[in-house]
């Protein structure tokens, strides 16, 4: 039967990128993205803007929603300091399967903790199944309704310190208004919009990042 896209992107890591070097992993899917099957990675231009936060934060702990193919996952993990744990929620399981070989291509599954589930189950389990006390960066990219109920829930599961700082994809382009309205209005987070282009297009979209201000 025909391969499914995440395949395809796979086999353009495996051909074109060479094992253990992260960057040529992440040139290697943009360039397929951008040139053979638009995918919904962040992608080159709002990687950038995750790349800035990500080194400006420097986090010992990183949680992703949505892994995806493991794009912004090997950009995350790329940058972070050697003992630093960046946990990845994904609940297709054959997304999972194509990230875990992507992370590894890219030589990062020591940092990189692949989580198979949904974030509203695993959310509540961080703290005593992980040790998780509570994350330094938190990158939303999962289905954009679950934005909101899942910044909620990790407020309500103290997994949020002071500082603590949330980053979202799409908050224009599919869009989640009902989590921008919050962060941008609550005085919990101190938020700020990084106007951007929906990955590999001209159309606007941007990244949110908020802080927890505890
Ligand atoms: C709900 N809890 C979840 N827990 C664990 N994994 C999850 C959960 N929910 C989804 N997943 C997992 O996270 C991923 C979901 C990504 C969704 N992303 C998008 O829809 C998305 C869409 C566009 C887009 C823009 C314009 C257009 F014309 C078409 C598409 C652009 C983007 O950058 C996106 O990120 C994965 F697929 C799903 O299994
Ligand atoms: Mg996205």
């Amino acid at each position: 039967t025909r391969s499914t896209r995440p395949q395809r992107l796979l086999a353009a890591v495996q051909k074109n990128a060479t094992r253990g070097d992260p960057r040529s992993v992440v040139k290697a899917i943009d360039e397929f993205c951008r040139y053979t099957e638009w995918a919904m990675n962040v992608g080159d231009e709002k990687g950038c803007i995750l790349d800035s936060v990500v080194s400006e934060v420097n986090p010992a702990t990183v949680l992703e929603l949505g892994t995806y193919c493991g794009y912004s996952t090997v950009r995350i993990a790329t940058l972070l300091p050697p003992d630093a744990k960046l946990i990845t929620l994904e609940f297709n399981p054959d997304f999972a399967v194509i990230a875990r070989q992507v992370i590894a291509w890219a030589g990062q599954e020591e940092k990189v903790h692949l989580v198979e589930g949904s974030s509203g189950d695993l959310i509540p389990k961080m703290k005593e199944q992980f040790g998780v006390k509570s994350f330094d960066l938190v990158f939303l990219d999962h289905w954009k309704d679950r934005y909101l109920p899942d910044a909620k829930l990790m407020e309500e599961c103290g997994l949020l310190g002071k500082g603590s700082v949330l980053l979202a994809d799409n908050v224009i382009c599919p869009g989640s208004p009902d989590y921008l309205d919050y962060v941008r209005n609550s005085p919990k987070y101190r938020s700020q919009y990084f106007k951007s282009h929906l990955e590999y297009t001209k159309v606007e979209d941007g990244l949110e990042k908020s802080v927890f201000l505890g």
